[in-house]
């Protein structure tokens, strides 16, 4: 059973995490290489937190796990059950970290990693233990969005699977299990398929990115939370379906690389709220009360959508 979990990485998305674990009863150890990461986390529990209050999520019965900060990998992952890596989204960094971890963990402890869309079978390669590593792909804001996705590797074992699926479900969050292990995963197909196209729109000049944005989400966002794309389908109508998309397909993006207004402005190190200017411009104020205002929404739609509004 699993108890005690170590998340490695406290960037966008490890204090949610960690404050959504705990919340559940479990206990968790937080390890960043990066001091001023640590820090940060520490001071976001409190905010997630109260988000996590918001939504009427209850600890068990058991009470409330908890939290605890090292600087210190060994501490971070001695005696964990789980261990979450949610270190950057490349290869050779990851791998780093499953090398460093490898002589310091039980052969049975399970390596998770919250990769946007690397292939577990690959990250597998560099784990002496592949058996016991799994996908679990949170999604941003990971204490307010219940999906988590569950991958296997060509090596992972299916009690690695069900012992995570397991562990999903316990805590009262939703756990899908992906049957292939494609790049992306489901999510993250989706959502890049929807952005390749938005991105084009705007770079096209046939949209403004503020109408994009209004355009998807009072139109397809806000109806999709509700009516899922395959049941979409059949409230469409699958006929209106065949005619749209015998012209349609053919015509939408289907560049296979990174589109030049994303890398104009990476270059440029807009990267968006992290670097105060992306899409869109943002001062700290700004940003501070988006995120109030954001998870504000999240929670009223999730209590809707729960049947607990
Ligand atoms: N940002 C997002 O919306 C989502 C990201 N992910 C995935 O989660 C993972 C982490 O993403 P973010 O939190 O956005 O990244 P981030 O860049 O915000 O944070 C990464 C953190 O890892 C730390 N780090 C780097 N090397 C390390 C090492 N060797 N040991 C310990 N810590 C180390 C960094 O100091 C940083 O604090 C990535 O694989 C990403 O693709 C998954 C779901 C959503
Ligand atoms: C743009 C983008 N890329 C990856 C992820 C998750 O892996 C997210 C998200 O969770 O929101 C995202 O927005």
């Amino acid at each position: 059973m699993i108890q005690r979990i170590a998340i490695i990485g406290l960037g966008t998305m490890g204090p949610g995490m960690a404050a959504r674990l705990a919340r559940g009863g479990l206990q968790v150890a937080a390890y960043d290489v990066a001091p001023v990461a640590i820090e940060r986390a520490r001071s976001m529990l409190g905010v997630a937190d109260s988000v996590l209050d918001a939504l009427g999520i209850a600890p068990p019965q058991a009470g409330v796990g908890t939290v605890r900060f090292t600087d210190d990998l060994g501490d971070a992952v001695s005696g964990a059950d789980l261990i979450i890596e949610n270190v950057p989204e490349n290869i050779s960094v990851k791998a780093d970290v499953y090398r460093a971890i490898d002589s310091l963990i039980a052969s049975d402890t399970i390596v998770a990693s919250d990769t946007s869309g690397i292939p577990i079978t690959k990250l597998q390669e560099h784990i002496s233990h592949p058996e016991r590593m799994v996908g679990m792909h949170w999604s941003n804001p990971p204490h307010i969005i219940p999906m988590i996705e569950v991958i296997a590797g060509e090596k992972t074992a299916p009690q690695t699977v069900t012992t995570i699926r397991d562990l999903i479900r316990s805590i009262g969050l939703l756990p899908v299990v992906v049957k292939k292990d494609v790049p992306g995963f489901v999510e993250n197909r989706v959502l890049y398929a929807l952005l390749r196209e938005a991105v084009d729109l705007v770079e096209r000049g046939v949209i403004d990115p503020e109408d994009l944005d209004t355009c998807v989400s009072w139109g397809i966002g806000y109806k999709i939370a509700v009516i899922g794309p395959m049941a979409l389908l059949d409230m469409a109508g699958l006929d209106i379906y065949k005619s749209v998309s015998s012209f349609l397909n053919a015509d939408l993006s289907n560049r296979d690389d990174v589109a030049p207004m994303v890398l104009e402005k990476t270059n440029a190190s807009k990267f968006g709220i992290k670097s105060g200017e992306g899409m869109f411009s943002y001062t700290p104020e700004q940003t501070k009360a988006l995120q109030g205002e954001r998870a504000r929404k999240l929670v009223a739609v999730r209590r809707i959508l729960e049947g607990r509004g």
